[in-house]
């Protein structure tokens, strides 16, 4: 199922983004003995071939050490590939760094781009400066994200003394004032409640839908995609292994939901159709049972053969369903 990018000329496809055989391979120096090393390649990414047209939201999950973080570096110009073509808007990102930067935006979840000490505005002053932004787009932008991130009551207050939430809306903002046409999201929603994750997921659709600005979201948050990708591309080994919608992808793992249930009382594991008992504890049990079958018909019989007190489903998360597609049938 994965696609590639290659045409039948040879050349790269219409892609805004687009990889053809990509590979990135590290050299790592390992200690043996006294004055002794071994040497050890890590192939960090493994022939990808991909695009993402103009607009387009992709979510881009797997493991840790799959190979998310190397290919984001090489879209940006950081790494440079070992093997294989790359391209982003059209522009070779290791050899034109300087000119790509000023076409995409990049928010690591993890880390801040914003000067830690001084006021958020002045972060954004700064951009200002450096992406020589014109002083009536700078605003524009700088207006649209304080009205839609809720940021105007924080302009004045140091970095340092944000939130978690606060900052990483900051951060989004500051990706954005010189208006990219591409983002890389990596964990943006990491850390935040519920409350800031739907400010930041309401966020990045509003700007999707409005600016057609072609989203790379990275995330282990199955919601994340869930809410705002029509497409998933999963990685593990540095090899793609899933390149579709997230429903492909339930069905491609066969993944299961979960359904806990409080019973009035301590009872043997409940026996109920298409469902298993999975765990025990006390009153409480969880049945698993297939991610694309409705719980309804489940709850009903729960409710009429046992003493239920409360129930809630739980959503498979991304890992899990990751291991069981890779342990189950990968699918190339
Ligand atoms: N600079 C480096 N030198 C050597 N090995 C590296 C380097 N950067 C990454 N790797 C290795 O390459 C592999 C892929 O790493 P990468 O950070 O791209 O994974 P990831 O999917 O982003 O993981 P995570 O979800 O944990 O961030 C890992 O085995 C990692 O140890």
């Amino acid at each position: 199922m994965a696609k590639t990018a290659e045409t039948a000329d040879g050349s790269l496809a219409e892609g805004f983004i687009a990889l053809q055989d990509v590979a990135k391979v590290f050299e790592v120096r390992r200690k043996t003995g006294f004055l002794k090393r071994e040497r050890r390649e890590v192939r960090a990414v493994d022939g990808l071939s991909f695009t993402v047209a103009r607009g387009e939201m992709v979510g881009y999950i797997g493991p840790n050490g799959a190979g998310k973080s190397t290919t984001i570096k090489m879209l940006t110009g950081i790494l440079t590939p070992s093997a294989g073509r790359l391209r982003v808007a059209g522009i070779d990102p290791s050899r034109e760094r300087r000119r790509l930067a000023h076409r995409i935006g990049v928010v690591f979840g993890q880390r801040t781009t914003l000067w830690w000490d001084l006021p958020l505005i002045d972060s954004y002053r700064l951009a200002h400066r450096m992406y020589r932004i014109p002083d009536a787009r700078y605003r524009e932008n700088l207006d649209r994200c304080v009205e839609l991130l809720e940021l105007q009551a924080l302009l004045d207050v140091p970095v340092r003394q944000l939130s978690l939430g606060q900052r990483m809306r900051g951060d989004i903002a500051a990706a954005l004032l010189h208006d990219p046409e591409v983002l890389y999201l990596d964990e943006p929603t990491i850390g935040l409640d519920v409350v800031s994750k739907a400010k930041v997921r309401g966020f990045l659709r509003e700007l999707n839908a409005e600016r057609s600005t072609t989203v790379l979201l990275t995330t282990h948050d199955l919601q994340d995609i869930e809410q705002l990708c029509s497409r998933v591309m999963v990685i593990d080994q540095g090899r793609l292994m899933y390149d579709g919608p997230l429903a492909g992808l339930h069905e491609a793992g066969e993944s299961e939901r979960t359904l806990v249930v409080d019973l009035e009382r301590e009872l043997p594991p409940v026996v109920v159709p298409s469902a298993r008992v999975v765990r025990v504890e006390g009153p409480r049990q969880w049945l698993a049972f297939p991610a694309g079958q409705s719980a309804a018909p489940l709850v009903a019989r729960l409710a009429a053969e046992y003493p239920l007190v409360d129930l809630s489903v739980r959503e498979p998360d991304i890992e899990a369903v990751i291991a069981k597609m890779y342990a189950e049938k990968a699918v190339s």
